[in-house]
């Protein structure tokens, strides 16, 4: 994911909400995806973002986007 954003660099960066910056990043097969990376700590500890990131794992509808996966290493927490 750092690869993809080009290291979280600004120029990819289309956003920034409470948990932090989100990045559009388009992936090898041509899809066009929106990575989000929690500020340090949130997916230890914030009830609410935990429970975005398992709702969305869970529910799927077309007025929703879709939750890819995420990611955790050194310090670092990203979901997509
Ligand atoms: N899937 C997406 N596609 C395009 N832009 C997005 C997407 N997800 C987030 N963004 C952009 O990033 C911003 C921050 O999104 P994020 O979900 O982190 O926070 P929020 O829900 O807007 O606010 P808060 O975290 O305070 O509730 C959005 O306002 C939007 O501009």
């Amino acid at each position: 994911m750092a690869q993809a954003t080009n290291n979280f660099n600004n120029s990819t960066q289309i956003g920034q909400g409470g948990y932090g910056k989100v990045y559009k990043v388009i992936l090898a097969d041509g899809s066009i995806v929106a990575i989000k990376r929690a500020l340090e700590g949130l997916l230890q500890g914030e009830k609410e973002f935990l429970t975005e990131i398992e709702l969305l794992s869970r529910v799927h509808h077309r007025n929703l986007v879709a939750l890819m996966g995420y990611c955790e290493e050194e310090g670092e927490q990203v979901l997509s």
